[in-house]
């Protein structure tokens, strides 16, 4: 998936001042930054959520496979598909956890028969690192899980309609640290299968799961890179400022 020169508009503020970005399968791409800097406004874009936000414009270029995803061509519940998104606090339905997954392929058309939807739902639990926790109780509700199998099941239900990206908008927050570190392991496992972007406010974690890093200040991209030279070797003095604490 590739950007350029995005900008977004919330009525005449700009919050997003020009981001030119490629997200691959290879690696997870993690966004960092200070709050407000406009790492959410940008992660929406790039499934067109900012649709949905009353006042907020998009302007610049964004493809996904060379396609443009804010052609009027683009059919936005089919890119919401292809590019999936994970928010801070699960949410899934409140159906069984079954149905939390089947829901998109069903809509989708994805499984002909009852046996072929069996299978897309345990292979995304599987992907999802869940299905053993939750194999015996398929027919019990998604909202019954802890916080953390609640996020691994959202994963599931993103992973079940074939996405070719996921967005996670700061996927761990709301989880203790044991639930953190399974949504730290199952991103890398995902990685290579699934391109990945993560937004979060934790800088371990970012080093810890992602291979590229965008840093973000007041609506723009100071540096992107390497994950481990942003950290390590940061070229500009406000990413450096920054993941030395100095300031966010
Ligand atoms: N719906 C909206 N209407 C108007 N302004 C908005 C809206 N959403 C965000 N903004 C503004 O856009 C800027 C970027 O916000 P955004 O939420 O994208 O930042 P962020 O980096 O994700 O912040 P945080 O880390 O706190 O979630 C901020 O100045 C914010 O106030």
């Amino acid at each position: 998936m590739t950007a350029r020169n995005v900008r977004v508009f919330y009525g005449e503020f700009e919050a997003i001042t020009g981001v030119s970005i490629d997200v691959t399968r290879e690696d997870v791409t993690a966004f960092i930054g200070p709050s407000g800097c406009g790492k959410s406004t940008f992660l929406r874009c790039l499934n067109r959520m900012n649709d949905t936000v009353a006042g907020a414009r998009v302007v610049g270029d964004i493809q996904l496979d060379g396609e443009d995803i804010y052609s009027p061509a683009m059919d936005v519940v089919q890119l919401r598909a292809r590019v999936g998104m994970v928010f801070q606090k699960p949410n899934p339905f409140p159906k069984s956890i079954y149905e939390n997954v089947a829901y998109g392929p069903r809509i989708h058309g994805l499984a002909r028969t009852k046996a072929d939807m069996d299978g897309i739902v345990e292979q995304s639990l599987r992907r999802a690192g869940l299905w053993d926790e939750v194999k015996d109780r398929l027919a019990d509700s998604g909202t019954a899980l802890s916080g953390g199998q609640q996020q691994r099941l959202c994963i599931a239900r993103a992973i079940a309609v074939n996405p070719e990206v996921i967005l996670m908008d700061e996927p761990a927050s709301a989880l203790d640290p044991i639930a953190t570190a399974k949504i730290e392991e199952l991103i890398d496992d995902l990685r290579g299968r699934y391109a990945i972007v993560i937004v979060t406010h934790n800088m371990q974690q970012a080093a810890r799961v992602s291979q590229k890093t965008a840093f973000f200040h007041l609506g723009t991209v100071v540096e992107y890179g390497d994950t481990r030279e942003i950290f390590t070797n940061p070229k500009e003095t406000r990413t450096k400022d920054y993941i030395t604490g100095r300031y966010g």
